[in-house]
């Protein structure tokens, strides 16, 4: 909800001082709260636009413990932290030392360190469900550390303070983008709260008071538009990349520093980073130390309150405009957007492309085979030859040309084979909906779909974003194989709390409270004993 923490934690239940700031500790925000202009008290926006990943995670955990319920769901809830929070959230919640040791937990996760401390463990897998009772591993606590028990000092707790931060939060063009394509916090369900589509709303509101608060919403953002800065130019006549532009991917960043607000603390401080073309770097880091605040940097995502520059094989990026800037990059956010709609046009918005470019793009992300996987002629997609998935392309090109284009085909003997008598644009080909196609798809389908969009893209610079915290182990090292070929002569950031991501990068930075802490090999990073080290120890990878 677009109100405070607080508020958000609380969730219409009356305020227990001592358990709620209990909750907090367990779910490591408290460190958090340093940074934010308001401590608990500052207005999150809605969707939780103004924290990061791992925040809005531990807030949605936060929540749902806070309501003290008998029985548990916790839907994958440790992907966005890392180690060493991962660890304290371990210790202090879901474990039987922490706060719903006494409970009824139902935990979904593909790491099998934490399967290996329940008591049993049911998996899942292509449809069919297997259980093992076994006797939890012993489980040695972690001392981590990092969050002091008592709560933070009262800052800002008047609500006139509260005021003039919500009235100077204005919203930078970049979180009204993510807001409006967003999908919103999965909380985890708990017997306090509607699990229907009410669930957004505290229990005891009528739908009267849900209908009023979704006009509010609706005002509100409307304000939040008009209020909305202007961006950078869209286009800077004097001063436009060519077609071929950045034509290395060389990436230096000056003394470089960021907040979000006059009000807030340094998310960026004093950055300074070159990057050669072509490397392959990992930035690693504590929730909330600023990884994704560098890459909204680098798509120059916020204008305000920024100094210092950033270059791309010598040239200033502030230079250019920002419509012509951005889309010379390529990104892969921790939750990509998909919309309503074919798959082509989910994939090519502009039409671009031509269809073989997709269909690779596809069958390298693995997507394809859903798609044709209801085709006689197309059962097992891993299974044909490059000559029938040749065939494939040819027959969807033709089944989509006009009688002026198949005239074209004819001329280049480009016409499908009597063989290949499937259409397969009927019915699974591109113009099938995505929802036809893959039902709901999951978190990590998603990440597949915005893999694609970048293949298909060959940008000089690409950024992952947590991309693959939601994939299981065995897809994530196939994807990172398949960034490994399809951008090895790019320059590639990879944004990872999951170690094996950014194990094989040629220099791994280290990011703490919007700092760059440590910059090396990981081999170098290892030895130094530091930051990195320790986030190596209480990972998966560690183990
Ligand atoms: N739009 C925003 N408005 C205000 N503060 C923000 C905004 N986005 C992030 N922050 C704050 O900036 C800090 C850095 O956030 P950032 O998203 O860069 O962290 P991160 O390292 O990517 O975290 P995570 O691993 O949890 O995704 C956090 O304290 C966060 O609360």
């Amino acid at each position: 909800m677009n109100d405070t923490l607080r508020a958000n934690i609380l969730f219409g239940r009356e305020y227990d001082e001592g358990y709620y700031w209990k909750v907090l500790n367990a779910c490591a925000l408290v460190d958090d709260l340093e940074v934010w202009p308001n401590s608990d008290l500052t207005i999150i926006g809605e969707n939780g636009i103004n924290i990061s990943g791992g925040q809005r995670a531990r807030l949605a955990l936060a929540r749902t413990v806070y309501s003290q319920a008998d029985i548990y769901f916790l839907d994958d809830p440790l992907s966005a932290v890392d180690g060493i929070v991962k660890r304290h959230i371990l210790d202090n919640i879901i474990l039987s030392t922490g706060l719903l040791g006494d409970k009824l937990r139902f935990v979904t996760t593909n790491a099998d360190s934490i399967s290996m401390l329940c008591n049993q463990v049911v998996t899942v897998n292509n449809g069919s469900v297997s259980v093992k009772v076994q006797a939890p591993e012993v489980y040695i606590a972690f001392n981590c550390n990092t969050v002091p028990v008592s709560k933070p000092k009262e800052g800002g707790n008047s609500s006139k303070e509260l005021q003039t931060v919500s009235a100077s939060d204005k919203k930078q063009t970049g979180n009204i983008l993510n807001e409006t394509t967003g999908e919103g916090i999965n909380t985890s369900s708990s017997n306090n709260c509607n699990a229907d589509d009410n669930s957004k709303y505290p229990k005891q509101w009528s739908h009267w008071d849900n209908a009023l608060y979704a006009i509010h919403i609706y005002i509100n953002e409307f304000r939040n538009l008009a209020e909305l800065d202007a961006e950078a130019p869209y286009v800077v006549d004097s001063c436009r990349p060519s077609a071929q532009w950045p034509p290395n991917g060389k990436i230096e960043i000056r003394d470089f520093s960021m907040k979000y607000g006059v009000h807030h603390g340094y998310a960026l401080k004093n950055i300074n980073l070159a990057i050669s073309a072509g490397e392959k770097i990992g930035i690693v880091g504590r929730t909330g130390a600023g990884k994704s605040s560098l890459a909204k940097v680098l798509f120059r995502l916020i204008h305000e309150n920024i100094s210092g520059s950033i270059s791309i094989d010598g040239q200033d990026i502030s230079e250019f405009g920002v419509g012509d800037y951005r889309p010379r990059l390529g990104m892969i956010p921790q939750e990509s957007s998909l919309f309503g709609g074919s798959i082509r046009n989910n994939l090519d918005p502009l039409h671009q492309f031509d269809i073989e470019e997709m269909w690779a793009a596809l069958i390298k992300c693995g997507l394809a085979k859903h798609m044709l996987s209801y085709h006689s002629s197309f059962n097992d997609h891993d299974n044909m030859t490059d000559h029938q998935k040749k065939e494939a392309c040819v027959r969807e090109q033709w089944n989509n040309a006009g009688w002026l284009k198949r005239l074209v085909m004819v001329v280049l003997n480009r016409v499908p084979s009597a063989s290949s008598s499937a259409d397969i644009r009927k019915p699974h080909g591109l113009d099938k909906s995505i929802q036809d196609c893959f039902g709901r798809l999951t978190s990590g389908q998603k990440q597949l779909f915005g893999l694609c969009r970048v293949i298909m893209r060959k940008r000089k610079i690409v950024v992952l974003d947590e991309a693959t915290a939601n994939v299981d182990l065995e897809t994530d090292k196939s994807v990172q194989a398949l960034i490994s070929t399809e951008f090895s002569d790019c320059t590639v950031l990879t944004i990872a709390h999951r170690l094996d991501t950014i194990m094989n990068s040629d220099r791994i930075i280290v990011m703490d409270k919007g700092t760059i802490a440590e910059i090396g090999t990981p081999r170098e990073l290892l030895a130094k004993d530091g930051m990195f080290a320790q986030l190596v120890k209480t990972s998966d990878f560690g183990q």
